[in-house]
């Protein structure tokens, strides 16, 4: 999108930046996506403008499918709320301790079970599917599997037996998620966190199919009367997924894409200029 535009799309949070919260999903969003979940990182070219962003916006903060203290390690920016889990876990700005939701922590044991069981099977380890721990949240991931077709026929034989025994299942990018059956995803998170705080606008940008969740919740708090209004941004990719374009006011091109968004949202309070590299308080 042409920078005129972009400014243009984001008016709302510009007029008043005090009174606008901004929200950010992680990976492949602000970090770029890599083959292995563990190597993922926000670029220092966007760090800066975040940082810029974190100080002079009414609230910011990250909404993630990780664990919020990973994201919060990744983003290495300490001061801004990580909500993490899709929406279980909430590490506030500056925070220690991560708050947890303690029906979803409830089936940490059944979820890791699970997991440890899929995990010995041979098939999942002939074609490499490797699995990430997120206590309460079993990830699955066959990118970069030497056959990732094969690799994902065998995640499907997970997803079936996960159903069966009666957890969620959620698919994102060339990953299946084993999740506890109770109401979780990223919107309501953002509901929790942003009910009360007395903004007027709220933007969140994502790239997967668990960001549309996210819109929804920013759009019901519209609803509610809690925000005058919401900018739901699409990060695309070349795995976008279909509802993550219907469901956006507008896209934006990848990792650099929103780096440039927050550019414009940086430069609107500092006069051109963004925050030196370094941050006083990082993850
Ligand atoms: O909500 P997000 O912050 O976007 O997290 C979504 C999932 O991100 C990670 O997986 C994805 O990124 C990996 C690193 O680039 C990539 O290898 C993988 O294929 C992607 O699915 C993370 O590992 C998951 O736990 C998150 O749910």
């Amino acid at each position: 999108m042409a920078a005129t535009s972009l400014h243009d799309a984001l008016g709302p949070l510009l007029a008043d930046p005090s009174a606008a919260a901004v929200l950010l999903d992680v990976d492949g969003t602000l970090a770029p996506i890599v083959r292995h979940a563990d190597d993922a990182h926000v670029p220092e070219a966007t760090r800066r403008p975040l940082i810029t962003v974190a100080r002079s916006y009414g609230f910011v903060g990250c909404v993630s499918g990780r664990r919020a203290a990973i994201a919060r390690r990744i983003v290495s920016l300490g001061s801004i709320t990580y909500v993490g889990n899709h929406g279980s876990e909430v590490l506030p700005g500056g925070a220690s301790e991560t708050e947890v939701d303690e029906e979803v922590a409830a089936w940490t044991e059944r979820v890791r079970a699970f997991a440890a069981a899929e995990l010995t099977r041979e098939d999942v380890h002939r074609t490499r599917v490797r699995g990430e721990d997120k206590e309460a949240i079993a990830a699955f991931h066959w990118r970069g599997a030497p056959d990732e077709a094969a690799a994902e026929a065998v995640v499907e034989g997970i997803a079936a037996r996960a159903d069966g025994e009666g957890f969620a299942l959620h698919r994102g990018r060339k990953v299946l998620e084993v999740r506890p059956p109770v109401a979780l995803d990223k919107g309501r998170g953002i509901e929790r966190l942003l009910t009360g705080r007395g903004l007027r606008v709220a933007l969140y940008a994502g790239d997967d199919v668990t960001d549309v969740d996210a819109f929804a919740g920013l759009r019901r708090l519209v609803a509610a009367g809690e925000l005058e209004a919401a900018v739901c941004v699409g990060v695309t990719s070349d795995e976008t997924p279909d509802e993550l374009v219907r469901a956006a006011d507008l896209l934006v091109d990848g990792p650099a894409g929103v780096r440039e968004l927050l550019t414009v949202l940086a430069d609107a309070v500092r006069g051109g200029a963004v925050a030196p590299a370094g941050d006083p308080t990082p993850g």
